[in-house]
C-alpha cells in the first residue's frame, strides 16, 4: 500500500465502466465505515464497476477518487498497487506454493513489515477467521472455503483504505458462513473504511449493508 496516503470516502462520478461490448455508468459514494451493496441481476456489471475501484478496469469516462484523491479520471491514474484497496474477487487468486500464512503476511511484507511480525500478524487474521489450523497448509490444498476465508484475511490485514468483496461468502459452507459474515462485519467496522460488497443474497444485504445499489 505505498503510495497511499489519504483515508476517507470513496467518491465515484459518471464513471464509464466498459468490458468488451458491454458498459455501464455508476454514481456512488461510500463514507468510511460504510458497507454498500452493490446488487442487481446477473451481467449487469458488478463485477467489473470492482475491477474499475481496484484499477484492474481503467475508466472510459468519469472520475474515482478515494479520500479525496483521484484514482482515475481527470487525467490521474493511481495504479492498483498503489491504491491501497483490499479486493476479495470471485476467484480468489491466491498464491498456490505458498501456505495460508504466508498468503496473508505477503501484503504486509509488502508494506514494509519485517517477516516475523507479518506472520504473527498473518496467523492473528486466520485465528480471527477460523483457520489457525490451516496456518500452514500449501494455498493449493486448501478447499474453495478456506481459501476463500484466507483471501478475506489477506485483504483486511493490509490496513486497506477501500475494501472490495465479490461474493465473498458464496463459497462457504451454510455452517461457518453466518460466523464468517459476523467476523468480517466486525473488521470492517474496527477498520473503519468505506467497503462494496456485491451479493445475490437479500439476508447479507440486511446484516452487512449499510445501502444498497442496484444495478440494471
Ligand atoms: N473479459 C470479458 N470480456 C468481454 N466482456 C466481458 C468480460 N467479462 C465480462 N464481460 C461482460 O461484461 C458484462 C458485465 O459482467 P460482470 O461480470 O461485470 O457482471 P456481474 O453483474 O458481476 O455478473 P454476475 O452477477 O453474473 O457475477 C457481461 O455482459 C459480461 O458478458
Amino acid at each position: 500500500m505505498s503510495g497511499a496516503t489519504a483515508t476517507g470516502a470513496l467518491e465515484v462520478r459518471d464513471a464509464v465502466v466498459r468490458r468488451g461490448d458491454f458498459e455501464v455508468t455508476v454514481d456512488l459514494s461510500v463514507a468510511p465505515g460504510e458497507v454498500l451493496a452493490l446488487t442487481g441481476p446477473n451481467g449487469t456489471g458488478k463485477s467489473s464497476v470492482l475491477a474499475a475501484l481496484a484499477g484492474l478496469l481503467p475508466l472510459h469516462g468519469g472520475a474515482i477518487a478515494l479520500g479525496g484523491e483521484v484514482l482515475d479520471g481527470d487525467a490521474a491514474w493511481v495504479p492498483p498497487e498503489r491504491r491501497g484497496v483490499g479486493l476479495v474477487p470471485q476467484q480468489h487468486l491466491l498464491f498456490g506454493h505458498l501456505s495460508a500464512v504466508e498468503n496473508v503476511a505477503f501484503g504486509l511484507r509488502a508494506r514494509g513489515m519485517r517477516r516475523r511480525d507479518a506472520r504473527s500478524e498473518g496467523h492473528a487474521w486466520l485465528e480471527r477467521l477460523g483457520l489457525a489450523d490451516r496456518a500452514h497448509l500449501r494455498a493449493d490444498r486448501l478447499s474453495g472455503g478456506q481459501s476463500q476465508r484466507v483471501a478475506l484475511a489477506r485483504a483486511l490485514a493490509a490496513s486497506p483504505r477501500l475494501v472490495l468483496l465479490d461474493e465473498p461468502f458464496a463459497a462457504l459452507d451454510v455452517r461457518v458462513r453466518d460466523d464468517v459474515r459476523a467476523l468480517v462485519a466486525d473488521a470492517l467496522r474496527e477498520l473503519a473504511i468505506p467497503a462494496v460488497l456485491v451479493t445475490h443474497d437479500a439476508g447479507e444485504v440486511e446484516t452487512l449493508a449499510t445501502r444498497e445499489l442496484s444495478l440494471r
